[in-house]
């Protein structure tokens, strides 16, 4: 592929959705005044999320974020599936084409959210929910990953202040520290994650994100 595959992960509240239309406005800026380096001058830059970069997966994440459906609790598994299944229309739909046509792809969130969501705070098998991500991308991994760390209590509180919180925000602290110890885990022992300090102003987790993306737009050429 020739495109590059940019996700941000990490705990509630930490940023992602605020750095990513940052750092989209960055790269179009970059391309519009003549910054970039050749291999991406004709570059598009999209932005899309899991769950719910597709039709199918906004109807999923209705499903999945919304605290009432019926009355009926979603089980642990079927809410694995309902996330693989989101992942596998997600990536057939729109990441791969955007990525064969060369674009950059920035994606709230990825396969590292279902390890430390569904593995480390539902308590899943980990082992399975490897096979499941590989079943539902074919293989497909991110070029690189911005984890964007921060304290879970803080995070928690900004993303109460936005507003109505959903189904996993409402989830306990203790699950939440699940989450939180599997970034940690995963940001150990897989080098393409790059760890964000997410608990400063939103212009500083900027300027780091894009102190790593200067080096990587010219390892990439
Ligand atoms: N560095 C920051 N300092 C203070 N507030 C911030 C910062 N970054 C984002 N916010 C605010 O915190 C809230 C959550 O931010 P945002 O929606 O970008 O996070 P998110 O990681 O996408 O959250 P979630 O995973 O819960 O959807 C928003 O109201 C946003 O304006
Ligand atoms: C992809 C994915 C997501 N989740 C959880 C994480 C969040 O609680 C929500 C998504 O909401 P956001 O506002 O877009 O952050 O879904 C998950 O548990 N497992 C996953 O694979």
């Amino acid at each position: 592929m020739i495109g590059k595959f940019i996700v941000f992960e990490g705990v509630e509240g930490g940023g992602k959705t605020t750095q990513i239309q940052l750092l989209q406005n960055w790269l179009l800026y970059k391309k519009q005044s003549n910054k970039l380096l050749s291999k991406f001058i004709d570059l598009e830059v999209i932005v899309t999320r899991e769950p719910g970069g597709t039709k199918l997966g906004q109807a999923l994440r209705v499903l999945l974020l919304n605290t009432d459906i019926s009355g009926e609790q979603i089980q642990e598994r079927a809410e694995l599936l309902l996330y693989a299944a989101d992942r596998s229309q997600h990536i057939e739909n729109l990441i791969k084409p955007y990525l064969e046509k060369g674009a950059i792809v920035l994606c709230d969130r990825f396969t590292d959210s279902t390890i430390a969501y569904q593995g480390y705070g539902r308590g899943l098998d980990l082992d399975l929910i490897q096979k499941l991500n590989h079943i539902a991308t074919g293989g497909l991994k991110s070029d690189l990953t911005f984890w964007l760390d921060i304290d879970v209590k803080i995070g928690l509180t900004r993303a109460k202040n936005r507003g109505k919180i959903d189904r996993m925000e409402q989830a306990d602290i203790q699950f939440h520290k699940r989450v939180q110890k599997g970034y940690q885990e995963l940001a150990k022992s897989n080098p393409s994650i790059v760890r964000i300090d997410a608990n400063l102003t939103i212009d500083k987790v900027q300027e780091q994100i894009q102190e790593v993306m200067r080096k990587k737009l010219i390892e990439w050429t």
